[in-house]
């Protein structure tokens, strides 16, 4: 496993924190955060358990409101945007859950073709299946077309997650925890599909995790989430080669696999 260079373009930020605050009744979860992600990157942001991870990307999404600060996605400020508004944005943005959020009733096919005939309507048959066979391929599942969710490991459901994201091409994947619950192989292909989702469709990520391994080999960035802010910034050595005591506690505490 080895992280292949990628050309990132830092005159232009596809995402933009600033001042970034959210509370929930009396739980201050995030306490002004500042963080940039740039064309073509991937920025890891790792923390433990309750850090505001999950908080955070959902901020980006325009799932939650802040309550403070801005976040800006591709010059769009996320919380000023109108419900259509929020839509159109949406589509630039692919959000891999936890769970992958598959549609257990439908085949792999019909997962696949349910964001595209909604959100592409001009697309005739022929396209559609197109694409389909496709972005399969470009993760590695054509084989699984037709079967159900139900017939997959937690590894292909993954995949097609992540598929069903890249279906509609967006410029910018949100990851949650996309290695958590998995074995270290299987990790380990999901790695290699996220760095080669990251050059075969140009997009730039953000990618939550408390996984060491995935955050050393999918990042080009990391930074440290602890008590509300962003505690510690830069490549995964520079992060990680620190006394600072949250970087090293975290990492003392974590396993990584090198390959
Ligand atoms: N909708 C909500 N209402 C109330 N509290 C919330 C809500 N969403 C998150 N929280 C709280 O915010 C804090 C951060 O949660 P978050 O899910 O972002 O953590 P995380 O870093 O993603 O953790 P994990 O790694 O376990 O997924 C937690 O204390 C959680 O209970």
């Amino acid at each position: 496993m080895k992280k292949r260079s990628v050309i990132i373009n830092k005159d232009n930020a596809v995402i933009s924190i600033r001042g970034l605050c959210k509370s929930f009744d009396t739980v201050d979860v995030l306490m002004g955060m500042d963080l940039d992600l740039f064309k073509g990157e991937n920025v890891v942001v790792l923390g433990r358990s309750g850090s505001g991870k999950s908080v955070l990307i959902k901020l980006i999404a325009g799932l939650l409101k802040p309550d403070k600060g801005t976040v800006k996605v591709t010059g769009e400020e996320v919380s000023r945007l109108n419900v259509k508004e929020l839509e159109h944005l949406r589509l630039k943005i692919g959000f891999l859950y936890q769970g992958s959020a598959l549609y257990d009733s439908m085949t792999v096919k019909e997962n696949l073709e349910f964001p595209l005939v909604r959100n592409k309507r001009h697309l005739t048959r022929k396209e559609i299946d197109e694409e389909i066979n496709q972005v399969l391929e470009n993760v590695g599942l054509l084989q699984s077309i037709n079967q159900m969710p139900a017939a997959l490991s937690g590894g292909q459901k993954k995949r097609i997650g992540i598929a069903r994201t890249l279906i509609l091409q967006p410029e910018i994947m949100l990851y949650d925890e996309p290695t958590a619950g998995l074995d270290p192989v299987t990790c380990g292909d999901i790695i290699t599909l996220i760095n080669d989702v990251q050059q075969k469709y140009n997009t730039s990520s953000v990618i939550i995790t408390h996984d060491l391994t995935c955050a050393k080999y999918t990042g080009d960035r990391v930074a440290l989430i602890a008590d509300g802010k962003f505690r510690k910034e830069g490549t995964f050595e520079e992060v990680f080669t620190t006394s600072d005591p949250e970087a090293k506690s975290f990492y003392d505490y974590n396993f990584i696999i090198d390959k």
